[in-house]
């Protein structure tokens, strides 16, 4: 049996995790030349990744099929806690906003609200922290869309360079808090394999340090 199983979330965030990886000296060519294969041995150490939707990330963790999780701030923060949170990688940076049409702040409105969003967890809780009476109106993608064609009267969201907002003429009102890729931890694991998950976790550590004082 291998060692560690590791669940790599696929999207935006895989090359950034596989480079990492790379520098920590672990054996990821196969990762990196992949097909539609969705299984990787590493080529160095006793260890198997697999590439996984965000979500299904926590899925996996949580049910000890993967010892070790990577995954962003913002699908943690959406569901799931059964898991350590083990370490902040510094990558897939990002954040999440709250953002709407030109003088249209959502946060200034008096009375009943709704807003769009891809997470409706961190968007009730966002708002329910600043005492306002929030409808939330799940959205799947492309949710600038919806304040635009008067669906919601703002929206929670991830932007990183601020580009998908800038062409679609709306304005960031404010700043929820600001995401990165996560380490996350199978409980069991984190006992019956501590050697291997604690060394795993200093490695990628070590190599977020390196990147920090460049
Ligand atoms: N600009 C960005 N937009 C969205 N996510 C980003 C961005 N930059 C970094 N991320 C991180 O990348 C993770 C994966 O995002 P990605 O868009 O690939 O998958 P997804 O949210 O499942 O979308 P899709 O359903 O389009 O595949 C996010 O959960 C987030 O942590
Ligand atoms: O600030 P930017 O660099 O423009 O990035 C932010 C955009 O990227 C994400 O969407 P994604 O591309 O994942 O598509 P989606 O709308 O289908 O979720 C996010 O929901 C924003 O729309």
């Amino acid at each position: 049996m291998v060692s560690l199983s590791i669940a790599l979330t696929k999207g935006r965030l895989e090359q950034q995790t596989t480079a990492m990886l790379a520098k920590a000296g672990y054996g990821v060519e196969k990762l990196q030349n992949k097909g539609r294969a969705l299984v990787f041995p590493d080529t160095r150490k006793d260890i198997r990744y697999f590439l996984v939707k965000a979500n299904d990330c926590i899925t996996y963790v949580e049910h000890g099929v993967a010892d070790i999780g990577i995954v962003g701030k913002d699908t943690l923060m959406e569901g799931g806690s059964d898991y350590y949170e083990m370490l902040d990688l510094g990558i897939g940076r990002c954040r999440f906003i709250c953002a709407s049409l030109p003088d249209h702040n959502p946060l200034t409105k008096s009375g009943h609200i709704k807003i769009g969003s891809k997470y409706p967890e961190v968007t009730r809780q966002y708002f329910l922290n600043k005492g306002k009476d929030v409808e939330i109106i799940k959205i799947d993608g492309s949710v600038e869309l919806a304040p635009i064609l008067g669906l919601c009267d703002g929206i929670v969201d991830i932007m990183e360079t601020g580009t998908t907002l800038r062409e679609n003429g709306l304005v960031v009102y404010d700043t929820v808090c600001p995401i990165s890729a996560r380490a996350i931890v199978n409980k069991a694991a984190f006992k019956l394999k501590r050697p291997e998950v604690m060394a795993f976790l200093k490695d990628l550590e070590t190599v977020k340090e390196a990147e920090n004082v460049k």
